[in-house]
């Protein structure tokens, strides 16, 4: 066994009290062997003047649209998508998805995520990054299916399914899957009832996007007469391991649903605000028991992959939506971004115990945005940058040390990204 102690820092425990303290893992096995007062490592990593927490988890976003950063600002969504977004996407190679997710996980490791969930396409190149970068993924293949021949559509779910079996437990167990439909209204009644059966059969979550907008939500109402995670349910898209992003326009009813089934929702305010899409209630969400996480969403709506700009803006929206400054507070933000993400995506990470997973960063504290430090747990939803992160650890591996990244070659993943992102572009138009 080889031992890393993290040492001469403050340490987040699951209570979200802060204690002085070291983190000892295991560097083999990937494993925290104790915090707080721990023998001494084989090697150390200085956190002193640091906070050291849980990695964080990006539970919904799409690497690869790194490349379209800035592409298509300021458009709601359904226009975003079909006028500027999906046109790109068309002519995207598997080497263009690759460089777009090396540059999203050089992005993620800098700004202290140790782990995320991904619905895209060319996913095999995906896993390759993940198994190189060293963080834990879920990686799903994203399933549009309309405007598709039955070929062809087929074609793509069973792409899906067949790349959630074969990648499951890759990267030594840091990558799991999904089965991905893109959303209830981009993939038929008859294929998602088909499809969702054969993910139960392979033991895989199911996620994708729902009730983002109301332009989706209205025509579910409209043509069926119920809500649209009603028919999810029945179509046995409510499972306690299933996970959907946005769930912004929820009745209470649906609210109700989601607690009871146990499935979990990923809150992405920063898209949510972009896109306009509206206000997810997530302050009602949670006193009715529902699990959330938080994500990014792409790079495209947001547009960075900054977890702590998230825990930022969820805080802040989430008060104006509840229209109660107490809502949605400090701890419950760095909660969603740690545990809650953790535990939608079925990762054994998200808090700093022995046993879990060795998913693990340092973020500096000496520095005069975060000072005086009255209360660290304030700081990591208000005050703190992606760019305070000092070390990166995750599965036990160290993926950045003093903000040099150690996986990935950042300035030859910075050029790639931007000759690959103008290369696709001029494809495309
Ligand atoms: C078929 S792979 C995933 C697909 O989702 C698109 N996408 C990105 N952001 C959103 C969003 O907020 N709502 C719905 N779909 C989104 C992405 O461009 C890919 O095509
Ligand atoms: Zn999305």
């Amino acid at each position: 066994m080889t031992t890393l102690q993290i040492t001469g820092g403050e340490v987040l425990l699951p209570d979200l009290s802060v204690e002085r303290g070291d983190v000892l893992v295991d560097t083999e096995s990937g494993e925290i062997l104790a915090v707080g007062d721990t023998d001494e490592g084989d090697e150390t990593l200085d956190a002193e003047g640091g906070l050291v927490m849980p990695g964080l988890v990006n539970a919904h976003t799409h690497v690869p649209m790194t490349l379209l950063r800035g592409v298509a600002d300021d458009k709601p969504l359904e226009t975003w998508l079909r006028e500027d977004i999906w046109p790109v996407e068309g002519a995207f190679t598997a080497d263009d998805v690759r460089v777009g997710a090396e540059l999203a996980m050089v992005e993620m490791i800098r700004s202290g995520t140790t782990g995320f969930a991904d619905m895209y396409f060319h996913v095999p190149e995906i896993v390759d990054v993940v198994e190189e970068a060293g963080l834990r993924a879920r990686l799903g293949h994203g399933v549009v299916t309309v405007g598709k021949d039955d070929e062809a559509a087929q074609a793509d779910i069973d792409e899906s399914l067949d790349v959630a079996a074969e990648f499951d437990g890759a990267a030594g167990g840091r990558v799991s899957t999904a089965y991905m439909p893109h959303s209830l209204t981009t993939v038929s009644e008859d294929e998602l009832h088909e499809s969702v059966a054969r993910a139960r059969e392979l033991g895989i979550p199911v996620h994708y996007h729902g009730n983002e907008t109301t332009e989706e939500v209205d025509p579910i109402v409209d043509d069926r007469g119920e809500r649209p995670l009603k028919y999810a349910d029945d179509l046995g898209m409510l499972g306690e391991s299933d996970f959907l992003a946005h769930g912004v326009h929820v009745d209470d009813t649906e609210i109700e649903l989601l607690a009871e089934r146990g499935t979990s929702v990923i809150h992405c305010p920063a898209s949510n605000m972009k896109l306009a899409s509206g206000i997810a209630p997530v302050q009602q969400m949670l006193d009715a028991g529902v699990s959330v996480g938080l994500g990014t969403d792409g790079a495209a709506s947001n547009n960075d992959l900054d977890l702590f700009d998230e825990m930022r803006d969820a805080a802040m929206v989430g008060k104006l939506a509840a229209d109660d400054a107490s809502a949605v507070a400090a701890e419950t933000v760095v909660e969603m971004a740690t545990r809650g993400g953790a535990d939608a995506l079925g990762f054994d990470s998200g808090r700093l115990e022995a046993g879990a997973n060795a998913d693990v960063v340092v973020v500096d504290f000496d520095a005069p945005h975060l000072t005086p430090a009255h209360d660290p747990v304030s700081h990591l939803a208000y005050a703190v940058r992606g760019s305070d992160v000092r070390h990166t650890v995750c599965d036990g591996e160290l993926l950045m040390r003093d903000r040099e990244v150690l996986t990935l070659d950042e300035a030859a993943v910075i050029r790639r990204a931007a000759e690959h992102a103008r290369a696709a572009l001029d494809r495309a138009t």
